[in-house]
Formats: structure tokens, sequence, C-alpha cells
């Protein structure tokens, strides 16, 4: 995996940034290694999440889910940090068995999710690290009484991953139902590496030892220097210019497979940099259909963008067939893939011309040790960026906030931020 700044610096863009401010701000990465390491080596609360790479028993992973012999599908039911990261592997590679994810609990979604499967073939992977998440739950009962009006033995086709105590960890004993425990010390948005993540892709049959040498690879180049490091790399520049004004970060593939490490990434940055009026709002693309949409923003809008280019530089790839038609001849002889090239890099060349900074990011393929690579490297990032910024990269205080709003509404405690819902101001216009 490579990272270029080249389109960061001021020779490329104005309002990019000095080779000598970098080299100043990597002072600052050494001594926020140095506190990252303290954390990894005492296992700290998040800091533990970069050590899962030799941590996490991938064999564990494997065995626990022998069981599910031969599965058409796999429904994880879980909502933030305890599905995007399974989302994330198993959109991204391919499987016979189809992931499925109720993430959300929209009636429809989840009642037309539940209608299209064959039930007696499907594995349902119940993740929740609190083991209360309401969605989470919630869902899961609709799906347990799904099962037995099919005539399915849930407990059967059912398999859990939480933590050591709570509802979920009592329903797993109490059914005697296969289950992972989360690792302690690692907040949900950057578990994928642990039994949160691999669970999914170990149903789906991918390599998960793949997905975690490829994370350690990444894990063997953090250093005390950014220019050593490409995770490191990543996170201070996105520092450096959130601190210069660009405070969204669009992150932009350009690879549909890659389509929901995008929305990984986005909770992942702005859980866990959203804090003390700081932060980089993260924003969702993908290239090269947003190249004809959101890009006239990004280019010509407010200065306040970083953008994130991701590729992968092997792939499958299509011929484009030749043709008659004058205007096109240029077309024909070259690939798809070519032209997805072309097109990534003229829209790097575009925003640089019109100062506005961007990173490249490569892996050489989406398969399971790139994906382990890239996953690794933006946990790293954010973890440095959150160092530098000097937040509490590994608390979520505002989302708990509406959890129990939500919770003191539905009845279930008594939470005073459900009284600010029913105090709520209306200015209606009908
Ligand atoms: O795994 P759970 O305990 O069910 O939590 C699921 C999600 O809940 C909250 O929304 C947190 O802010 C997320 O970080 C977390 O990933």
């Amino acid at each position: 995996m490579q990272v270029d700044l080249g389109n960061v610096l001021d020779t490329a863009t104005v309002h990019g940034v000095s080779r000598e401010t970098l080299e100043r701000l990597d002072a600052r990465v050494a001594d926020a290694h140095d506190r990252i390491e303290r954390g990894r080596e005492a296992s700290e609360h998040g800091y533990e999440a970069l050590n899962l790479p030799s941590r996490t028993d991938p064999d564990a992973i494997r065995d626990a889910v022998s069981r599910f012999d031969d599965p058409s599908a796999v429904v994880t039911v879980g909502i933030g940090g305890s599905a995007l990261g399974a989302a994330t592997l198993t959109d991204a590679l391919e499987s016979d068995v189809d992931a499925y994810y109720l993430d959300n609990v929209d009636p429809e979604a989840v009642e037309e999710l539940l209608d299209s499967l064959d039930l007696a073939s499907t594995v349902v992977n119940v993740v929740s690290r609190s083991g209360t998440t309401a969605e989470t739950l919630a869902n899961f009962l609709v799906v347990q009484e799904a099962m037995a009006d099919a005539g399915v033995d849930w407990a059967d086709r059912t398999f859990v991953t939480t933590g050591e105590e709570g509802n979920l960890r009592d329903l797993a004993e109490k059914h005697d139902l296969p289950s992972l425990s989360v690792p302690d010390g690692v907040p949900g948005r950057f578990s994928v590496l642990s039994t949160v993540g691999l669970a999914a892709a170990a149903i789906c049959g991918h390599d998960i030892d793949a997905i975690l040498e490829g994370a350690a690879a990444q894990e063997a180049q953090l250093s005390d220097s950014l220019f050593d490091s490409p995770a490191y790399a990543y996170g201070a520049v996105s520092y450096a210019l959130a601190e210069r004004g660009m405070l969204q970060n669009a992150m932009m593939p350009y690879a549909e497979s890659l389509e929901t490490f995008s929305e990984w990434f986005a909770q992942l940055w702005a859980e866990s940099l959203g804090k003390d009026g700081l932060g980089q709002t993260p924003l969702r693309a993908l290239g090269a259909t947003d190249q004809h949409s959101q890009l006239q923003l990004y280019r010509a809008g407010p200065r306040d963008k970083l953008v994130t280019l991701v590729r992968a530089t092997e792939r499958e790839d299509v011929a484009i067939p030749e043709t008659d038609l004058d205007g096109l001849a240029y077309l024909g002889g070259s690939s798809l893939g070519e032209l997805l090239d072309a097109e990534f890099e003229a829209t790097e060349a575009s925003l640089a011309a019109a100062g506005r900074p961007n990173v490249r990011i490569e892996i050489d393929r989406v398969d399971e040790y790139g994906l382990g690579e890239l996953l690794y490297a933006m946990e790293a990032a954010c973890v440095l960026y959150g160092e530098l910024a000097n937040v509490d990269t590994f608390v979520q205080p505002a989302v708990e906030w509406g959890k129990r709003a939500a919770r003191g509404l539905l009845g279930g405690g008594d939470f005073e931020e459900a009284d600010a819902v029913a105090e709520k101001e209306r200015l209606v216009i009908e």
C-alpha cells in the first residue's frame, strides 16, 4: 500500500502545505507515536485495536462458525461498528454466500429482506459489543420470530458476537448458541480486524488470515516518522489540512467494491475525531460516478475539502470494443480499467490545478490482503490524527446522548435526555 502526498504540497497546489511544515509536523508525529506505542503496550482502551493483527485468533473464529455447513446467506444484525467492518469486507470480496446487513430499523427494509431469504439455509450473525443496543436487539427479535414462523429452529442458525456480559451474552448462554467475545479495549469502529468484523467474512469463506497479514504489514510500518509509514502520512496530512481549514474529507474510492469502505471510514473519522468543536467531516463519494455530480463542488465550491482518492492498481479488466463512430474511436482498443484510471488521474490533476489538496492511496488489489492493509492504515491514521488534535479518539458521548434519549422515549428507563425531546420547539408551516 502506498500513500502519495504530492498533491497536498504547496508546490503542486496553492493552499497546500510546504515540505518544511511536514518536517515540523514530523517531530509531533514522533511524540504521538510514542504515546500510541505506550497505549498499545498497556493494552489501553482504544489503542489495543492497533494490536489486533497479532491478537486476533483466526482459527478460533473459523472453529466458532464451522457448524454452519454450506449456508446460502449470512445476515449480520448489528449497527455502527458492529456492522460496518464486516460489511466492508463482505461487500468488497466475492463469495457464493450472500451477505446482508440489518443495521437499521426501517420496517419495510427489514420485512423485504426477511421475505427474500431462505431462512432455513441462512446464518444469523448477531453482533453487539454492549449487548444492549436497541436497534440490534429489536431486529434480532424480529428475525427470531420470522424464523419460528418459517418453521426454522432459530437457535440452530444463530451466531452471537458480544461482550462478556449483557442481554446478548445471557441469551447465548441460555440457548447454548455458538458465540465469540468482542475483545477488551476495542471500540466498535476499530473492531473490523477482530471477531466482530471477521466472523461474517469467515462464514463467507474469505481468507481471514490474509486480512490480518495485510494489517500486520501496516502495523510493522508504524514508526516515529510520517515519511516511513503510509498510515501516519495520511493521518498527519489530514490533520495538517484540517488545521488549514480543510474541514471536510471526501473519501472517493475508484472501485465499486470499496463503496462500503467509505461508509466504514465515515464512522471511524466522524465518531473518533468529531469532538471539542474539532474534527473533519467525512463525505462519501465514488469514482468515477461522482465525478459527474459532486466533483463540481469539490473543485469549485468552498475551499474546505481534502479529497482522498483510493484505487487498486491491479484488477480484472474489460476491453472496450472498437467502434466506427469517429467521435468515439479513441475509446476502441482501450479498456474500462484504463478509462477508470484516466478518470482518476484527471480528477486529481484537476483538483490540484484548482488549489484543492488531494491524497492518492493505492493498494495492489481489492483482496483480503489489500483490505487488511487499507483498514488498519486508516485506523492508525485516525489514532494519530486524534493524538495530534488532542481529542479523546475512543469515546462517543454525543452518540450516547441520542441512544439514551431514544431509550427513555420507549420507556426503557428514566433518562433526562428524553425530556429534551418532549421540550422540542416547533415552528410548523403547512
Ligand atoms: O456494538 P454495540 O454495543 O451494539 O454498539 C453499536 C454502535 O453503537 C453506538 O452507536 C456507538 O456509537 C457505535 O460506536 C457502536 O459501534
